[in-house]
């Protein structure tokens, strides 16, 4: 089927030179004339009121006939209206596409001759998906805005005749003149209409886009535009509280300390989202000041704040043995440390962990290593520590949260590699709170802790810088991943005669000095400080030592400012008029040998001290009855005990029989101390063998070591503790196990000339020594 749109047109017809616009037929559209074109219009007009428009191609030969494009538009005039500005609007249709063979001039007009193209439609299917395809594409065209007149919209609709959707759709589709004539000029309509697809699919994409870019322009300026509006609101209300100006030089402040933090990236990276929270969040609000303590400790941390270490190992050394007295092993383990780290630039290498009683110096030996290094020092006291977060910090989503003490400590310090002490490993606790051990652990950890992640502050610190010194009481109850990584160094008690020189040398001048009495210092004679050590202290450090100097001293302050001649040396009997009566008393020396009644060695957290086993017989069932706060390991012993002596009791007289019907009694005083341990095997056995054979122990006879069944005596730890509390004890003779022998070189010198030593191998031996003849 074919369609055929035809006009029957003049042969000539007067020619309309327009170069503004392109006539299509079907178009309806004004053309307004100035006065003079109007007249000139008119006359030209014929009765038909049809003209040809047709446009000049650009280049206007000089004179005569312009040149024009071949194919032009026959239009009809419907109406003409004179305007009361002057002028006039021609309302135009066009009729027909023309194709001009011809311009001639007539009467001073033009005219064109012109033959009326024929414009033939096959239907196919081609065509039809070409019109659906347009129609659908005009849908989407107009959804995104594009407005066509509501009667245009219309037409299309109706019109199935390909060749007139086209000229509608062209129209319709925003193209330069140029391109308008290409388009007048394609004879074909299906081709039209495939150029007019071509075109409106463009012009579909360009108003996406364009769409796209007004949605999100829009978007954005509505949001900045609110939070501006808020902002403004926001900025009277602070000036109206007058909080601004304060608020804003916080702000310049907290940028300068982040800006001269020398924070790691990532870490910077926060700080600033973190900053640029803050300044939007009200100042009254709780959220802000959670916010600002946030980033004041992020902005103070130490990132890059480190002191320049001292390497010198002969100054270390000076500074040791400036600040302690003798304690040659430690410093000589000590320095081995410092060498091998000077050496080993970024040492990942185990922590310190001085072991010792309390009051050794331990403490002390740490600051003097930070003062060597050159570093600051912190103590932190892991004591009755129980929640993990102590370690860790809380998260900041807790109210009133805050870092660890770790964390804390550092931004205190204000450098990232210090001394680091912490105090007491052995008394840290575990609980529902979690296991401070572990994350203790990750702090020590050589290889993890150079990303420590505290909670709160929520980014890694290196903390492969710090020095980390541990120390302990004991040992044994350290955790034991927590020992695997360091490297421990004992330190035992002091004699008598190292207190007196530590006091001479260190504790005196500096209580002197702490009590302002260095104008007119009181000389400390010998005897008054063993007196003080001997009668008021007992002890393995000197920390009580201090305290009673410190009394001293303050004592002699009070009778300068109260106008009392001055004393000039401190003597026994001033120590005594000052601190009052003798706390102490030779335990051992003032007593009487007793039966059933045994000194034993032991060894605390405090250091060695004697104990005394006494053991009782009633009436009874054959029972044996332990009192005095003994440990499990501890009662077992004394059981192990009686078996020895009921299987062994003919060699000293005790026959079976002295067990029947009898109850024994093993009472270990103070009994509100609590005792454990195997070390007093051999004690017990003695008391056993004393109250069952009538035979008095030697009270001057101090002894220590576990037993076997078969009564052989086992080797036992802390010799040197023990032997020093049994002197300060006055002890005459310390029984210990054979297998102790090689700790006698660590026992000093004049102490071994003091005591006598008795090693064996089984307690019968040690019977004989400690038990009186019958
Ligand atoms: N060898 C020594 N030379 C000089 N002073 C010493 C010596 N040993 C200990 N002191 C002094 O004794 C006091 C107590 O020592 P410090 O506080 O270091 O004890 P500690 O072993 O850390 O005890 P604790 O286990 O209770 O923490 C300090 O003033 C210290 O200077």
């Amino acid at each position: 089927m074919s369609e055929t749109v035809s006009i029957t047109i003049p042969a000539v017809v007067p020619l309309y030179p327009v170069r503004e616009i392109v006539a299509f037929p079907y178009m309806i559209f004004p053309l307004f004339l100035k006065d003079e074109e109007l007249a000139r219009f008119e006359e030209m007009l014929e009765d038909d009121q049809l003209v040809t428009l047709v446009r000049p191609r650009d280049e206007a030969a000089p004179g005569g006939i312009p040149p024009f494009f071949e194919v032009g538009t026959l239009c009809k005039v419907n109406q003409i209206q004179h305007l009361s500005e002057g002028g006039a609007k021609i309302v135009l249709e066009g009729v027909a596409r023309v194709r001009v063979t011809e311009v001639v001039e007539f009467n001073h007009h033009l005219q064109g001759h012109c033959e009326p193209i024929h414009e033939f439609v096959e239907r196919s299917m081609v065509s039809e998906a070409l019109v659906q395809s347009l129609n659908a594409l005009l849908k989407i065209a107009l959804s995104y805005g594009r407005p066509l007149p509501e009667d245009v919209m219309k037409m299309i609709d109706l019109i199935d005749n390909p060749a007139r959707l086209a000229d509608l759709v062209a129209l319709y589709v925003n193209l330069p003149l140029d391109e308008q004539q290409q388009l007048l000029e394609t004879i074909d309509p299906l081709e039209r209409l495939k150029k007019v697809y071509m075109h409106l699919t463009s012009e579909v994409q360009r108003l996406q886009v364009k769409g796209e870019v007004q949605a999100e322009v829009t978007k954005r300026v509505g949001k900045s535009q609110k939070e501006y509006l808020l902002r403004e609101q926001m900025k009277q209300i602070q000036e109206e509280l007058g909080e601004e100006d304060t608020r804003a030089a916080e702000m310049t402040d907290l940028r300068k300390k982040i800006d001269a933090a020398g924070m790691p990236s990532e870490v910077r990276k926060v700080a600033d989202k973190e900053l640029k929270r803050v300044e939007r969040i009200n100042p009254a609000s709780p959220e802000y000041t959670v916010a600002r303590t946030y980033l004041d400790y992020l902005a103070g941390m130490p990132w890059k704040n480190a002191t320049r270490d001292n390497n010198d190992i002969n100054k270390a050394e000076a500074v040791l043995d400036e600040d302690h007295y003798n304690l040659k092993k430690v410093k000589e383990r000590i320095l081995e440390y410092l060498a091998v780290r000077t050496l080993r630039e970024k040492m990942k290498g185990p922590i310190l962990c001085f072991v010792g009683p309390p009051g050794v110096g331990k403490t002390s030996l740490g600051k003097s290593i930070a003062r060597a290094l050159g570093r600051k020092f912190i103590r932190m006291s892991l004591g009755g520590m129980r929640d993990e977060a102590e370690i860790r910090g809380h998260r900041r989503t807790y109210i009133g949260a805050l870092p660890g003490r770790i964390i804390q400590e550092l931004y205190r310090c204000g450098t990232n590699n210090p001394v680091f002490m912490l105090d007491e490993v052995d008394k840290i606790g575990l609980d529902f709170r979690g296991d401070p051990a572990s994350a203790l652990l990750e702090v020590l950890d050589p290889e993890q802790n150079n990303t420590f992640t505290d909670h709160y502050l929520d980014v890694p610190f290196d903390l492969s810088n710090v020095m980390f010194i541990t120390t302990a009481n004991q040992l044994d109850p350290v955790p034991a991943a927590l020992k695997d990584r360091m490297e421990v160094i004992r330190l035992s008690g002091y004699t008598d005669e190292e207190k007196e020189k530590i006091a001479v040398r260190y504790l005196v001048p500096r209580e002197v000095e702490e009590n302002g009495l260095a104008k007119n210092p009181p000389a400390f004679a010998d005897e008054a400080l063993f007196k003080i050590i001997r009668d008021y202290t007992r002890e393995a450090g000197v920390r009580n030592l201090q305290r009673n100097i410190a009394s001293v001293c303050r004592k002699v302050a009070k009778e300068i400012t109260q106008g009392k001649p001055l004393r000039e040396t401190i003597t026994p009997a001033v120590v005594e008029e000052f601190l009052g009566p003798r706390t102490f008393f030779n335990e051992v020396a003032s007593e009487k040998d007793r039966v059933g009644v045994v000194t034993g060695l032991a060894w605390t957290e405090t250091g060695g001290d004697i104990i005394f086993v006494e053991a009782t017989r009633m009436k009874g069932k054959g029972e044996l009855i332990l009192t005095g706060s003994l440990g499990d390991v501890m009662k077992e012993s004394a059981r192990a005990a009686l078996s020895f002596v009921r299987a062994n009791g003919a060699e000293w007289g005790v026959g079976e029989t002295a067990f029947a019907d009898t109850d024994i009694h093993i009472h270990v005083p103070a009994g509100a101390i609590p005792k454990d341990g195997p070390s007093a095997g051999i004690t017990m056995v003695i008391a056993i063998v004393s109250l069952l054979s009538v035979r008095p122990a030697r009270r001057d006879v101090a002894m220590t070591g576990e037993i076997s069944l078969t009564g052989r005596v086992l080797a036992i730890g802390g010799l040197k503790e023990k032997v020093l509390a049994a002197r300060r004890a006055g002890v005459k003779t310390v029984v210990a196990p054979a297998r102790n022998r090689e700790n006698l070189e660590d026992i000093p010198d004049d102490v071994k000339g003091e005591i006598a030593f008795v090693f064996v191998d089984d307690v019968r031996e040690a019977v004989q020594v400690v038990l009186q003849p019958v």
